[in-house]
Parts: C-alpha cells; sequence; structure tokens
C-alpha cells in the first residue's frame, strides 16, 4: 500500500507537536523537566493528547482522500476536540487540532510542497470556516472582546504568517544553526511576535510584555553563541511564578516544526540538495 501525500503531511505534523513537547526546556509550557505553568497538564498526557491528535489526522486525511465534503470535515474536528477533553479531562491540544486540521484541508486543495500556494490555501479554507463558525465561550472568545486581534482566529485568517513568514525560513534552512539553537531562534521570534491570546488570558497585558522581553533574551543568548539553558530554566521559574504560558507559541512552533520535517524529507523541494546514494552513505562521504 503506498502512503498519499496527505497522510505523509499528517504524520509529519504529529510529530513536529511531539518535537515541540520533547523540546525542553521551555518557559511556562509542558516539557520533559517540568510541566510548565499548567497545574492540569503534564507529560504523559500531552502524549496520551498527540496520540489522539495523530489518530484524527489520519482520519482526516482519510476523509479528504475519499473528498469528503466541507461538514463531514468540521464534524471530524469537533470530535477529536470533543475526545481530547473526554478523554484526558483538559484543553491539551486544542490550537494543535485546529491548526493541523486547517493545513491539512489546505493541503488538499493546493500543492502542499509548495508554502506560498499552501499559505494561499490556508487563506481561502479560514475564511470559509469562520464565515460559518458559530461564536463559542471559549478563553480565546473572552480575549478577543478586548484584543481583537490576538490569537488563533486572527493568525488563521490572515495564513498563519507567524508559521509561514517567521519560523519557516529558519526552521527550513539547517545551514543557519545546528539543533536545537535553530528551533530556539524559531521560539523566540514567535515569543516576540505572536499575539498569544493564552498569555493574555492569564497575565493581561503584561503577559505579553514578559513574552516579549523574554523573547528577545533568548535570541540575544542564541545569536551570541551561548548556551541557553540556564536563562530558559530561569525564565520558566518566572513564568511560573505569574501563572504565564504561551500556548499560540507553542502550538505555531510545534505546526512549523511539523511541516518543516515534511518538506525537508521532500527532497524536491530542496534545490541544491544532495540526495546521499547508499554507496556514499556506506563509504562516510
Ligand atoms: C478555533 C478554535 C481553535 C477556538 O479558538 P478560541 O481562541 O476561541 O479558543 P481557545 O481560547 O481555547 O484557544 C485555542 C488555542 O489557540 C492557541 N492560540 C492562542 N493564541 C494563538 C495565536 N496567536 N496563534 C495561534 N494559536 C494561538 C492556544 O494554544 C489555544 O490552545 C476552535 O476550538 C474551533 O473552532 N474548533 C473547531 C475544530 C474544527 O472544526 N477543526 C477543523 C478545522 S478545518
Ligand atoms: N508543551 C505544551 N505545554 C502546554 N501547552 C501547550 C503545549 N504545546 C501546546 N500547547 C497549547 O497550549 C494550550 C493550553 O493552554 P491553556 O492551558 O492556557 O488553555 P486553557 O486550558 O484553555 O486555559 P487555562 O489553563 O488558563 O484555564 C493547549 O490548547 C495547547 O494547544
Amino acid at each position: 500500500m503506498t502512503t498519499s501525500r496527505l497522510e505523509t503531511l499528517a504524520t509529519a505534523l504529529a510529530n513536529g507537536l511531539r518535537a515541540e513537547l520533547y523540546l525542553t526546556p521551555k518557559p511556562g509550557l509542558v516539557d520533559l523537566r517540568d510541566n510548565g505553568a499548567h497545574p492540569d497538564l503534564n507529560l504523559l498526557l500531552m502524549c496520551r493528547s498527540i496520540r489522539l491528535v495523530d489518530g484524527y489526522l489520519q482520519e482526516l486525511a482519510g476523509a479528504l482522500l475519499r473528498n469528503a465534503g466541507p461538514d463531514e470535515l468540521i464534524a471530524i474536528g469537533r470530535q477529536a476536540e470533543h475526545t481530547m477533553i473526554k478523554q484526558l479531562g483538559s484543553n491539551t491540544h486544542r490550537g494543535g487540532i485546529f491548526l493541523c486540521g486547517l493545513i491539512l484541508v489546505a493541503a488538499d486543495q493546493a500543492n502542499p510542497d509548495d508554502p506560498q500556494a499552501l499559505q494561499q490555501s490556508v487563506i481561502q479554507i479560514a475564511a470559509a470556516f469562520f464565515a460559518k463558525r458559530e461564536e463559542q465561550s471559549s478563553n480565546g472568545e473572552q480575549v478577543r472582546r478586548q484584543h481583537p486581534a490576538a490569537g488563533i482566529v486572527t493568525e488563521a485568517l490572515a495564513g498563519l504568517p507567524n508559521l509561514f513568514d517567521t519560523i519557516l525560513p529558519i526552521l527550513n534552512d539547517p545551514r543557519t544553526l545546528e539543533e536545537p539553537r535553530r528551533v530556539y531562534l524559531a521560539l523566540a521570534r514567535l515569543m516576540q511576535k505572536v499575539q498569544d491570546s493564552t498569555s493574555l488570558h492569564r497575565c493581561g497585558e503584561q503577559g505579553l510584555t514578559l513574552l516579549r522581553q523574554a523573547g528577545a533574551r533568548l535570541e540575544e543568548c542564541i545569536l551570541g553563541g551561548h548556551d541557553p539553558t540556564h536563562l530558559l530554566t530561569q525564565t520558566n521559574r518566572e513564568f511560573r511564578r505569574h501563572n504565564l504560558t504561551m500556548g499560540g507559541v507553542a502550538d505555531l512552533l510545534g505546526v512549523g516544526l511539523g511541516y518543516a520535517g515534511y518538506l525537508l524529507s521532500n527532497l524536491t523541494y530542496h534545490q541544491g540538495y544532495e540526495e546521499i546514494s547508499p554507496e556514499r552513505k556506506k563509504a562516510g562521504i
């Protein structure tokens, strides 16, 4: 059985969420060391949540492959959210479920190997989705009343600029910095740019200010060639003290890592990327 491009993308996106979760240390977020500023979450719960998201994305890819209509796709997304709350008792990956689903549906309408075409498709799919969606009572909705530009809705309607424009160029160029510094630079940029409704909900404007300042310090550390571990550990303590988190930053990083992984494993995308022949691999050259 051959795996379709959509199924490959679905797997890559779930792997991106895993990579985000395992990135340690991270301020305010669940990682391998602690649960950040999330008393209701832990590593095991987040791992179970990603398995659930993975299953959901495969189901969505299957539905797209048999040309299911928009109502069925939306019902599959809502069911995934519902299952997450029912099985895990918390909002573990609501943002992740939505963003990964949006990218997968957009990838069915455009060439996913072309980021620009995919972004245009995201804009169209998001516009159609939010034109139909009824208001719901969520933390994000509450924040949007005071900060209309904050949160996942604006980010999606604008074509996920913080994914395609802010971090993809960094994640996609393995020559710039070695791992995990490249990922931390992407994190630092997101912390400075994202209008994260989870930070606003927890700490108001001060939350975003703290996020930006911490992002700028992290970027300076990385670009200065220093080890960021100590700084990140300190920043995590600071975020925990303020009950500050950055779920939107985490979601965008996870989805960005997933999509960058998909592109990097697709050799046709990288002009000038030379496939290593088995002979050369064996000879170690
Ligand atoms: C749009 C959704 C995610 C609700 O958003 P809302 O902001 O109202 O809810 P909530 O406060 O729970 O926030 C959602 C998530 O957004 C993330 N987030 C916050 N800020 C940002 C940001 N600026 N950018 C990206 N993500 C962000 C947070 O981590 C959080 O998990 C939603 O639940 C929904 O409508 N789901 C339907 C599922 C579906 O149909 N999927 C199929 C889509 S094709
Ligand atoms: N490693 C991570 N740790 C914590 N949250 C993450 C992580 N990765 C992604 N997220 C995102 O962060 C969101 C959780 O944010 P948050 O806990 O603020 O939401 P909430 O449960 O709706 O609000 P609150 O906890 O303030 O009541 C999840 O929906 C998820 O998408």
